[in-house]
């Protein structure tokens, strides 16, 4: 026992070591993405930056265009069977006119870093390790909107995978923060266009309509459950003021803290749609994103980790239990257990904003974004030191899989019976 906790504090210097080393290059490679900011499924240059990135390391199997035109693969290791798998997953869309609002460059470099750091440790582990080793790195593009994951995940590119680590830029260092359900709603409707002034009483005023929508999901609000969300914008809403408007489009979220209620609040949504206008179309988007299935013990080796190299996690219980978003990563922890972990970059500045994006491209996120990469590197190694570890994780990812199923189809039924 005590030679695996040398040989495990051994290799995790070294895996420090080895990121240390290959900062420039990371730095340059988060640089070049954040630099050229690419909205969802449109990340080609990112793509194109982040495969040349690893088809220029040693030993790499780089996969372009991995079931997705913007999705890549890069893989590491024997292949053998009786294998653990290892997976870091990079995110690189940004968001429309502001940016890498939410650090998504940092997040690419993240999955990078943890990953060139775990493969230069087991390069030279010579059969130290209990287990052989492969290391995925999968490039998930669209997670602002659409949810790359999910569409990768329908396509297997998950499959195989044993645990699987990416982490998340925030305000604040945090092993988990809540992360809802969310399905986005692209609404409809469809008038009939008429001079305003002259004969306005022979147009179908589409704007009418969309305002109505807009305010029956503002009054539904009242009868939503507190942690529930609703929350859009009104898309187009007329081209000219003495035109009535022909068309009208608005888009939004709809959020529930589990998979179970989102069907319910999207009914009753759909009903402020319809009730608008009698003519509409609502158009739900191909992906529905999950909430977050946690892993208690993948989060506390990270917290050993991160604490380690001095991170100071959030102890805050209103950032802790309300401040919440959603993730396509969701979907990924009810295929493989995982974690997605927050990071602090150097900046108060809050995600999704243009204060964020200047502090996601400002150098000094980068000492916060290599530990990140460490303590995740770091957290693969215990669980590929410790094959008992391992399985609990699994075990844990099993039964809280099947928690949740139940609750998916107990809460289902019992929703819609009140409903
Ligand atoms: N917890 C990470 C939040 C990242 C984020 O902002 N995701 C978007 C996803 C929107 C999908 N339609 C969000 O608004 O939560």
């Amino acid at each position: 026992m005590a030679d695996r906790a040398e040989l495990l504090l051994e290799l995790k210097q070294t895996v420090s070591q080895c990121i240390e080393e290959a900062k420039a290059k990371l730095h340059t490679l988060s640089k070049d993405i954040w630099s050229c900011p690419e909205l969802a499924y449109e990340e080609s240059r990112s793509h194109d930056t982040l495969v040349a990135f690893f088809s220029q390391e040693e030993g790499w199997k780089v996969d372009s265009h991995f079931k997705l035109h913007t999705a890549f693969r890069a893989t590491w290791g024997a292949g053998v069977s009786e294998q653990v798998n290892v997976g870091f997953l990079c995110e690189y869309d940004a968001l429309p006119e502001i940016g890498h609002a939410c650090g998504h460059n940092l997040i690419a470099e993240v999955g990078a870093a943890a990953a060139l750091g775990l493969k230069a440790v087991l390069e030279n582990t010579h059969g130290k390790l209990p287990v052989q080793v492969y290391v995925t790195v999968l490039g998930t593009p669209a997670e602002e909107d659409g949810g790359g994951k999910i569409d990768m995940l329908s396509e297997g590119a998950f499959e195989g995978l044993d645990v699987v680590f990416m982490a998340h830029p925030s305000k604040e260092d945090a092993m988990y923060l809540p992360c809802v359900a969310e399905h986005d709603v692209t609404i409809k409707y469809h008038g009939k266009a008429s001079h305003a002034s002259a004969y306005p009483w022979e147009g179908i005023n589409a704007l009418d309509a969309a305002v109505l929508c807009y305010n029956n999901l503002s009054v539904l609000r009242q009868q939503m459950k507190p942690d529930w969300r609703v929350h859009g914008i009104i898309k187009h809403g007329g081209v000219k003021p003495n035109i009535i408007p022909a068309y009208a489009e608005l888009e939004y979220y709809l959020r529930t803290p589990s998979r179970a209620e989102l069907h319910v609040l999207k009914a009753k949504a759909e009903m402020c749609f319809r009730s608008a206008a009698v003519a509409t179309g609502c158009e739900f988007a191909r992906n529905k994103y999950d909430n977050m299935l946690r892993n208690a013990v993948l989060e506390k080796l990270y917290e050993t980790n991160g604490k380690a190299l001095g991170m100071d996690f959030t102890t805050d219980e209103d950032v802790l239990k309300n401040e919440s978003g959603s993730t396509d990563f969701g979907n990924v922890t009810f295929a493989v257990p995982g974690i997605h972990p927050y990071f602090y970059i150097g900046s108060n500045a809050l995600n999704h904003t243009e204060e964020y994006t200047v502090a996601a491209g400002d150098d000094r996120a980068q000492f916060f974004t290599l530990r990140t990469a460490k303590a995740l590197a770091m957290t693969a190694l215990d669980v590929l030191l410790n094959p008992e570890l391992l399985q609990r994780v699994k075990q844990e990812f099993t039964e809280a899989k099947l928690k949740e199923d139940r609750t998916l189809t107990g809460e289902h039924t019992e929703l819609s019976d009140k409903h």
